[in-house]
């Protein structure tokens, strides 16, 4: 059957009310109703299985511990399961001394009296009749006149009276009476008023405080918009006599789905209290919602007197009880009402977390509160125990801002904006192709994998270490760079090793700064010519103040002959993260380089053969050498050393060298890992024990030149002054240590410690002063220190003391 183009000839509009003086429009909320829930009654009458016993009691428990005063906990009379529950209830002492159990019956005095033995006992009880007052109940479900109607109500109230106060006598249960003429909206306004004046004198006793008598005026079925309601309630509340010994109790339904509106006009047209239900289960479209009213007032800065603190958990309770779900767009409750998808709503959201964080350590520093103010979210999640996660999801529709949330709140990185962009372009090439949501994991690891961040997500080149040393240079005007911290006055040196598609490269370069250098260096060694447009920097805001306080840098990379162009059609981004700023920012040119260079192209191999001659082969390739074949990180100076090393052998023959030739030469210069024994001392054990916080002692059995051996023992601040010490009590003139280096090689269990010791020699009678290289390796650090110092010794011409 189509719809009806003419509705009216179906359909009748409300009446509404004649009340020119209303006052409700221009009020506002002051504090909160008395909540009733009726979600064991109303609520329970309503579902397709009616709650058990346990069901009830697990519910009825959350109503309690939310701080509700007042619940309806059953019809006793229609079914031994609701009997014996109340039962239950007040024989387990399940009810908190300042909760009152509320029970409905109708107008039959048989019912009645099985109401009121469920209640026998309770220390509270609300007892609530009811009886319908509307002209289509009277006309057709009572077949009653007006004056019948009166009677019903009269004749059952005075029944009430006398049950009750039977029952206060022998059970001392404290009774509070509720009538409820149903279908009052649809009621005639006087007439709804006649009958509570006539049940108000049947009682006969209504009174201040506990002794009001309740008049509970039901939307029974919602049938005109809120105003009319809130009408319909100023003038019960007008015209009623004794207003000071009523409780005027709201109880709207929700068949126009303005159930919420309605209890607010009618709280404002001076309803007292509010019968409802949990995320509004009840009758048809449901009862009024308490938690959705609750919340309202609290975001109004009104306490609700409930707690929603666990509003999960209240769900979780509720929703396996009636076995009705929550709704995703559900207030406050719903699943997806605090996620904000489109691009717009999470760009405000964001800004707005960031302007109240800084709004709140001012307001906090005054002394002031701290008022919630974000963009598209009228109340903080946190206050009902939800956290912030689901509050940014992203899709297709989603944007920039949301994406820097989700990374902000994750990886704790506060991109640039011109970052933030670029990659939102590789999130949208993502969630356009795979035609879906793009969860927080989703976007961390696409962050990960487009900026090699993280152990995991290596490119093709990983910084293994480096030394950032300074110089003096001739100012020039053309040194201007992008990079913060640059001093003009002075050259920053990079001294770096460098894994390159899994081979070191030891590079150099210099620059105005550490990053600058960095580039000299790649673009040198590795031919890779990048120019820096972009830097900024900040500490990780969730890091620990002092030692674990992290940076985080972001570069933008472009090649070396657009930097001055502002729009450079390709740009690189990269993130470094690390305790020291310096490494933090080298690690994000890093990551933009191999973002660069993720095209595959091909960069300077390192060459199997070094030649000298024209000079082809320069310091760094031997290091290189060195450290891909032995795993030997060797310091600068070192480098310098055997190089000279190198290029001497290496012109005794036709000026070239291979790299294994490098590798032997090495090894015999060094006497490292040879099984050559050393000519001069020949360390055959040691022991290092700790004098005090500052001081070691070094003993051991030592052989000088192939002499028998010897105790020896010195001490001093270290490892390694205590082996010169006691060396010194063998050997005449001076060993003292130059420069020392050590690094680790390999990873876990299998880890060793490398050492390098530059050791200098003087002795009288020899003009110039000797020096010497020594490097070890051992599992144990001291011995490997210790055993680089023997190793130097052995490489001088050491005079014995007499
Ligand atoms: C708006 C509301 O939510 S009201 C509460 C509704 N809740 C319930 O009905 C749940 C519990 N109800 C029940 O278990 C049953 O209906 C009972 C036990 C109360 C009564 O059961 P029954 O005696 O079998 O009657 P039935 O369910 O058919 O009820 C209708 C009868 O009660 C009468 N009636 C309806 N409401 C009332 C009332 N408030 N006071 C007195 N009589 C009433 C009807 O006029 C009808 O009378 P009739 O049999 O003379 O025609
Ligand atoms: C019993 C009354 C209060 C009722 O549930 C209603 O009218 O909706």
């Amino acid at each position: 059957m189509p719809m009806l183009s003419e509705p009216s000839q179906k359909y009748r509009p409300y009446t509404p009310i004649n009340l020119p003086n209303r006052q409700w429009p221009s009020k506002t909320f002051s504090k909160a109703p008395v909540w009733l829930s009726t979600d064991l009654r109303d609520g329970n009458q309503a579902l397709v299985n009616p709650m058990t016993i346990e069901q009830k009691t697990t519910f009825f428990r959350e109503v309690v511990k939310c701080g509700v005063k007042q619940i309806e906990v059953a019809y006793p009379s229609a079914s031994d399961t609701d009997f014996a529950f109340v039962r239950g209830l007040i024989e387990k002492n399940e009810i908190p001394d300042d909760v009152w159990i509320q029970v409905l019956t109708p107008a039959r005095e048989d019912l009645i009296k099985r109401t009121i033995d469920s209640v026998a006992g309770a220390k509270h009880a609300i007892l609530h009749m009811y009886n319908a007052t509307s002209p289509t109940f009277r006309n057709v479900v009572f077949r009653n006149s007006k004056e019948q109607t009166i009677d019903l109500a009269v004749k059952h109230t005075k029944i009430v009276r006398q049950l009750t106060e039977e029952c206060t006598n022998k059970y001392g249960t404290k009774f509070i009476y509720e009538y409820s003429p149903e279908t009052f909206t649809q009621t005639e306004p006087d007439f709804a008023i006649e009958v509570c004046e006539a049940v108000k004198t049947a009682w006969g006793k209504a009174g201040l405080g506990e002794e009001r008598i309740i008049f509970n005026l039901p939307s029974t079925v919602e049938i005109a918009p809120p105003n009319h309601y809130a009408d319909q309630i100023e003038n019960f509340c007008n015209k009623i006599s004794e207003r000071e010994k009523i409780i005027v109790s709201l109880h709207p339904h929700n068949d126009r789905g303005t159930g919420i509106a309605s209890a607010e006009l009618g709280v404002l047209a001076g309803g007292d209290r509010i019968e409802g239900c949990f995320f509004g289960n009840g009758e048809r479209t449901g009862n009024v919602d308490l938690v959705n009213l609750a919340l309202n007032l609290y975001t109004q800065g009104i306490p609700p007197n409930l707690d929603f603190s666990d509003l999960q958990n209240t769900i979780d309770i509720v929703t396996a009880c009636n076995d009705l779900p929550v709704p995703a767009r559900y207030p406050y409750a719903g699943e997806l009402v605090f996620t904000a998808f489109s691009g717009s709503h999470q760009d405000a959201i964001k800004k707005g977390f960031e302007a109240q964080r800084l709004r709140h350590q001012e307001c906090k520093a005054k002394g002031e509160p701290l008022i919630w103010d974000i963009p598209y979210l009228p109340i903080d999640p946190a206050d009902l125990g939800q956290t912030y996660e689901a509050l940014i999801r992203v899709n297709s529709q989603s944007g920039k801002g949301g994406i820097a949330y989700l990374l902000k709140q994750n990886l704790h990185l506060d991109l640039p904006r011109k970052m933030q962009v670029a990659f939102y372009q590789v999130v949208q090439e993502v969630s356009d192709r795979e035609a879906r949501e793009m969860t927080v994991d989703d976007i961390t690891q696409a962050f990960r994998r487009a900026y090699h961040y993280g152990p995991a997500y290596k490119g093709r080149l990983s910084l293994r270490n480096f030394k950032i040393s300074t110089s003096d240079k001739k100012k020039s005007p053309s040194d201007a760079d992008a990079e913060s911290g640059e001093d003009d006055d002075e050259t920053r040196r990079f001294d770096g090793t460098v894994s390159v598609d899994g081979v070191y490269r030891v590079i150099r370069g210099q620059g105005n700064g550490p990053l600058s250098a960095l580039l000299d260096a790649l673009r040198t060694h590795l031919n890779l010519d990048f120019a820096i447009r972009d830097y900024s920097e900040h500490t990780i805001a969730d890091a620990d103040e002092g030692e674990n306080a992290r940076a985080a840098s972001y570069v933008e990379l472009v090649p070396a002959n657009d930097r001055k162009t502002t729009s450079a059609s390709q740009s690189w981004w990269g993130v470094g993260v690390d305790t020291d700023i310096a490494r933090s920012g080298l690690r994000a040119v890093l990551s933009a380089v191999n973002t660069a260079i993720s095209d595959g192209r091909e960069l300077p191999e390192l060459k199997l053969t070094l030649g000298f001659h024209s000079k082809s082969s320069g310091q760094e390739d031997v290091a290189s050498v060195i450290v891909n074949q032995l795993g030997l990180e060797l310091p600068r100076r070192f480098q310098t050393a055997f190089f000279e090393v190198v290029q001497r052998k290496a012109l005794e023959g036709d000026g070239e060298i291979s790299v294994d030739g490098v590798t032997q030469l090495f090894k015999d210069t060094y006497n490292y890992q040879n099984e050559k024994p050393p000519t001069n001392v020949c360390m055959e054990s040691f022991k290092l024990d700790h004098l005090d916080d500052k001081r070691r002692a070094l003993s051991g059995s030592f052989t000088f030149f192939g002499g028998a051996s010897r105790s020896i023992s010195g001490s001093g601040n270290g490892p390694l002054s205590s082996v010169l010490a006691a060396l010194h009590t063998q050997i005449a003139g001076t060993l003292s240590i130059r420069d020392y280096w050590e690094h680790s090689i390999g990873e876990g269990s299998e880890v060793t410690a490398a050492s390098y010791v530059d050791l200098v020699y003087e002795v009288e009678g020899r003009k110039t002063k000797l020096s010497a290289w020594g490097v070890a390796t051992d599992t144990d650090i001291t011995a490997s220190g210790v055993k680089a110092v023997l190793n130097a010794v052995n490489d001088l011409d050491i005079v014995m003391k007499d």
